[in-house]
């Protein structure tokens, strides 16, 4: 393949800057551009929007992060000089880690350009600086990354973003997803069972109190962005609805779709994917235990569970089992949560158990294998899910379980295998479609609890519990009835 001359030019055509870049590229080990690099970084150095669409693990982050290193650069030759307190990069991303990743990939790729690099992951903590105009110092900052929560919140405060040049969604049919903030609040569950319903408060990086959904957290940040942005989308999965939206977000964007498989939004071909029945809830802890045993599950390795109450549990169990275990989800702490991606990034952890909290965008980039312990409640989760492995061409293998009471969503799912050259057996492409009536977000699943404990010792605790509670409770009214 030749040089595209805007990867290997030994010329500065671009700000004075790309010999830099060039450098830190090539430091990277990328000898060539991926496919939506070639596509994305001429068309937004042009100044024109763009939707991106590819797979998984298939260099989308580069392809957007180059460009806005170029455009956000003060004193750009066709925009005007950089005034103090001013963000001329603006991206966005739906959860922590993946925002904290991109922010590490800009400081990577920018270091050493002529004039510095100003960028900055907004936090809490720093949010002050940013809204009073410090952060960057005089030049302002090239490049501003956050969650949609944090940044609504600096808007709230005074953060005005009426310098931007270019502004990026990544996963951004996650980021203009219309779906309320509270819908995923889990109801009680009943003794002896826990009742599960997705956790989308999850993807945010804390519990988020918000009760609007990322799309209009999305409408008030782009109403705050000029006009004359460029603004880019992406995705391994655009949806329908993503393009829909598009209309009314982008200009005349070049729409550029890199598919490695018959299905355009489907599963990456280097993933060696298959279905495995476990029977019942019980099933799937014996499972995992004979993967281990066997020698199957080839650290480093992510098993996802569909709540923080199940990913906690299975930690619990698999923490005596002598694997190097560790468990992220939305309910652990910011530093907590940092720690545990670090010591995987690091392999002193070799299975990370999680929600899908990292089921998007975080580019973990030797996973040999992913688990769905929970079946996923939609092939956009999957899709996602299962591109935590096989990255930047790497071959990797993702095994999901399936109980008996899994067989709604089982067939989207084993479609997604097929279409991408993997094995399913064909009754799993007959099973009935899923009701269009119920959305499977809202539908609450009761999966059993995860644990060896025998069911007698539990129900024994749980008496002994509910006695506590009722003496406490007796006691309080004896005592307020003496008052
Ligand atoms: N041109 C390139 N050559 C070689 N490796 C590359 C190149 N561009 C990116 N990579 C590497 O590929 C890996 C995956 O890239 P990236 O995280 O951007 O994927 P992605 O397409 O955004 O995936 P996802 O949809 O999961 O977010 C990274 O480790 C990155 O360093």
């Amino acid at each position: 393949m030749s040089f595209p001359s805007w990867w290997k030019n030994e010329e500065s055509s671009f700000l004075g800057v790309n010999k830099a870049i060039q450098r830190n590229i090539e430091n990277g080990r990328w000898k060539e551009p991926k496919p939506i690099q070639m596509q994305a970084i001429p068309t937004l150095l042009e100044r024109r929007d763009f939707i991106g669409s590819a797979p998984t693990g298939s260099g989308k982050s580069g392809a957007f992060i180059i460009p806005s290193l170029f455009l956000s650069s003060a004193p750009h030759h066709k925009l005007k000089s950089s005034r103090e307190g001013e963000i001329r990069g603006l991206i966005l991303a739906p959860s922590l880690e993946l925002a904290a990743q991109l922010h590490r990939e800009i400081e990577r790729l920018g270091i050493g350009k002529p004039g510095g690099l100003s960028s900055l992951l907004l936090s809490r903590s720093n949010a002050s600086q940013v809204i009073g105009g410090s952060a960057g110092g005089k030049s302002g900052l090239d490049m501003l990354v956050s969650t949609p929560l944090r940044l609504v919140d600096a808007i709230e405060k005074g953060l005005r973003l009426n310098s931007v040049r270019i502004v990026v969604l990544d996963e951004a049919d996650r980021l203009l997803d219309a779906t309320d903030g509270k819908r995923a609040r889990k109801p009680k569950g009943e003794a002896g069972t826990e009742s599960i319903v997705e956790d989308e408060e999850e993807e945010e990086e804390e519990e988020d109190d918000s009760s609007q959904s990322f799309l209009a957290q999305m409408d008030i940040v782009l109403s705050e962005v000029p006009s004359t942005a460029t603004r880019a989308l992406f995705s391994a999965t655009v949806t329908p609805t993503v393009r829909f939206l598009a209309e009314s977000i982008l200009r005349n964007p070049l729409d550029v779709t890199i598919a490695n498989s018959g299905s355009v939004g489907g599963a990456n071909t280097d993933i060696e994917q298959e279905l495995m029945f476990v029977g019942k809830e019980q099933g799937k802890l014996l499972a995992i235990r004979q993967l281990v045993q066997r020698g199957q599950l080839h650290p480093p390795a992510i098993i996802f569970l569909e709540s923080k109450n199940r990913a906690q549990a299975l930690f619990g169990e698999l923490l005596y089992d002598g694997i190097h275990v560790d468990v992220i989800h939305a309910g652990r702490s910011k530093s907590a949560r940092e720690n545990a991606v670090a010591k995987f990034r690091r392999g002193d952890t070799w299975v990370l158990i999680c929600t899908d909290l990292v089921a998007r965008g975080v580019d973990f980039r030797a996973v040999n294998m992913v688990i769905n312990y929970d079946l996923p409640s939609s092939g956009i989760d999957y899709v996602h899910r299962i591109g935590r492995t096989g990255r930047a061409g790497r071959k990797g293998k993702a095994i999901t379980f399936f109980t008996e009471g899994d067989f709604e969503n089982l067939r989207t799912i084993a479609n997604i295998i097929k279409q991408s050259g993997c094995n399913v057996e064909d009754w799993m492409l007959n099973l009935p479609r899923k009701s269009n009536k119920k959305n499977a977000n809202s539908v609450v699943r009761r999966r059993e609890r995860i644990s060896t404990t025998p069911e007698y010792d539990r129900q024994k605790k749980r008496r002994r519990q509910q006695a506590i509670e009722h003496n406490k409770k007796k006691l309080k009214m004896s005592t307020t009835s003496q008052e």
